[in-house]
């Protein structure tokens, strides 16, 4: 069966930890799913898919065509796809709309939205229409420019405070799970104690119940920036420059494609066509 808020659930309850990725499209997703616990089709795609410097201009549109294409290749993996910047800030009329739209266009089994006790009454509402919401605080990257700079949060004892305020509340407000995003290893420790329901680490060290990464952070893929959390299991665009320049190369001296690429036909028809043309 298709792991859902429950089993999130049931694991932090077994002390067993939850691994999340993003992906972002159809064929990376269908390799993904049985690989990890939860996908998140996140609005970092902004960023990794459309070449954005950060995530303020992805729509409404680009989360569903880029969600329900994950979504069409999940069966294992529990898919929440984010509702991006200006989506539910509005209103809470908004919020639920849209988080409505992403469960029926992008078929999501979740959706994520940034923000602590301010968003409360989003993450309220969106529960009560029964769509299950991953909270997400500390460094949340739509309030880039309010936080001038993509920085450590909670270092400070009013921001070390707040961020549990904020944990506290979104729990109280029926978030299923809370990621927590560039903030000391020791501050998110102490909030995962205290929370009942899962916290995703995202540069938050090794105490929270889960960790997820951006693929193409963790597979070497993209190179604009890369923060101090991610650890490289792989340099795959490296793969890629050898492929590409190898495939080049063959297309060059001509030993691409070979026969075995290649479509034949009886010589004695080829012959009569020759001899038509002449
Ligand atoms: N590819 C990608 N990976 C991400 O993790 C990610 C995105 N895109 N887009 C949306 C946000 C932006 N994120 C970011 C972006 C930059 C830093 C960064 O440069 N951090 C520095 C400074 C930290 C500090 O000094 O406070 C670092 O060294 O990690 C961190 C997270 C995380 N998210
Ligand atoms: C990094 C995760 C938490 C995210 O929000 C995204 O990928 O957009
Ligand atoms: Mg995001």
């Amino acid at each position: 069966m298709k792991n859902n808020v429950s089993t999130f659930a049931k694991m932090k309850a077994n002390g067993e930890k939850i691994s999340m990725l993003t992906a972002y499209d159809y064929s990376t997703a269908k390799i993904m799913d049985n690989c990890v616990n939860g996908i998140l089709v996140g609005d970092s795609l902004g960023n990794v898919m459309l070449g954005y410097e950060d995530t303020l201009s992805v729509t409404m549109e680009d989360m569903i065509t880029f969600g329900s294409a994950v979504s069409r290749a999940c069966k294992n993996a529990m898919v929440v796809v984010d509702m991006p910047f200006m989506s539910y800030e509005v209103s809470v009329e908004q919020a639920v709309m849209n988080a409505g739209r992403l469960m029926k266009e992008a078929r999501a089994n979740a959706v994520k939205l940034e923000g602590g006790v301010e968003m409360c009454d989003r993450i309220k509402a969106i529960t009560n229409a029964d769509i299950p919401v991953m909270a997400h605080i500390g460094m949340t990257p739509q309030s880039v420019n309010a936080f001038g700079g993509f920085k450590v949060q909670g270092k400070s004892i009013d921001g070390a405070r707040k961020m549990v305020e904020d944990a506290l509340a979104v729990e109280k407000a029926g978030a299923f799970a809370v990621v927590i995003e560039c903030a000391p290893t020791e501050l998110c420790e102490y909030i995962t104690e205290k929370l009942t329901i899962p916290t995703i680490g995202i540069g938050a060290g090794n105490g929270t119940d889960g960790q997820i990464l951006v693929y193409q952070d963790m597979l070497g893929l993209f190179s604009d920036y890369v923060p101090k959390f991610v650890k490289r299991y792989e340099l795959l665009g490296d793969k890629m420059v050898d492929a590409f320049k190898q495939y080049d190369k063959e297309v060059k001296n001509g030993s691409f494609p070979d026969k075995d690429h290649s479509f034949a036909i009886d010589k004695e028809i080829i012959d009569e066509l020759r001899k038509e043309e002449k």
